[in-house]
């Protein structure tokens, strides 16, 4: 595991570069294979053994509409929040230290992108989200509409072999700024899959139904 964290820290830095560009230009950054099959593996486990310990919430009651009306609520996202010095999850504390290492890094880079003015002040702690397989999705939001300190969304996700046409659970995010126009950007949660984007109005996005148990990892910074 030495050489392969030695390994993660060298390639942060090209990371960091493509965060800044990508956010700077296209409002989210998308990066595949960020740790490695064997880590991501290890981070799986991890969350796989806290939901069976059942330390997931229950999901949130959400209405499922057929023909418009509300005829029955289902489960939606069962979600657990971890500060990472949880013993028994060492390998997601260092995804969380890792992804720290990315956006503190990203945030000081020479003023080419809007991060490197943001001084980044702290972050919240890992929400681990599992979207039971039911259908459970999420309504088209905002994360932080009200200006609460929270600039960057980081998401891992976690989710082998996943299938769009027949898992669905893709994150639909529908950013401003002229490159998209009126296009959106779809966000498969494939494994080993970390995302950027600014967690303000510049990026309502929605979770669509899901028909796997799909798994992330989100982190909230502060500027
Ligand atoms: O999983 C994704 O791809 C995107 N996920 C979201 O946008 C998202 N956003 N805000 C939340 C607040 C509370 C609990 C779960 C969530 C949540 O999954
Ligand atoms: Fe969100």
């Amino acid at each position: 595991a030495q050489a392969v964290e030695r390994n993660i820290f060298d390639k942060i830095q090209n990371i960091c570069a493509s965060v800044v560009r990508d956010l700077t230009t296209f409002g989210l950054c998308v990066v595949d294979d960020f740790l490695g099959h064997e880590i991501g593996s290890l981070i799986l486990e991890e969350v796989l053994r806290l939901q069976k310990t059942g330390t997931f919430s229950d999901g949130q009651l959400v209405s499922a509409k057929t023909h418009g009306k509300d005829v029955k609520t289902i489960r939606g996202d069962q979600i657990t929040w971890l500060d990472g010095k949880e013993r028994t999850c060492r390998n997601i504390s260092m995804l969380i230290s890792i992804v720290d290492a990315v956006i503190t890094r990203a945030s000081k880079l020479p003023r080419n992108g809007k991060l490197g003015n943001h001084r980044i002040s702290g972050r919240t702690k890992a929400m681990v989200a599992c979207y039971p397989g039911n259908g459970s999705h999420y309504v088209k939001h905002v994360d932080n509409p009200n200006q609460d300190g929270r600039l960057i969304t980081a998401i891992y996700y976690l989710n082998k072999n996943w299938n769009r046409e027949t898992d669905g659970g893709v994150l639909r995010i529908f950013p401003e700024g002229e490159f998209w126009r009126d296009n959106v950007a779809d966000i498969e949660p494939l494994f080993d899959r970390i995302l950027f984007f600014w967690s303000d109005r510049r990026n309502p996005h929605e979770v669509q139904p899901a028909f796997t148990t799909r798994y992330a990892i989100t982190l909230w910074y502060f500027d």
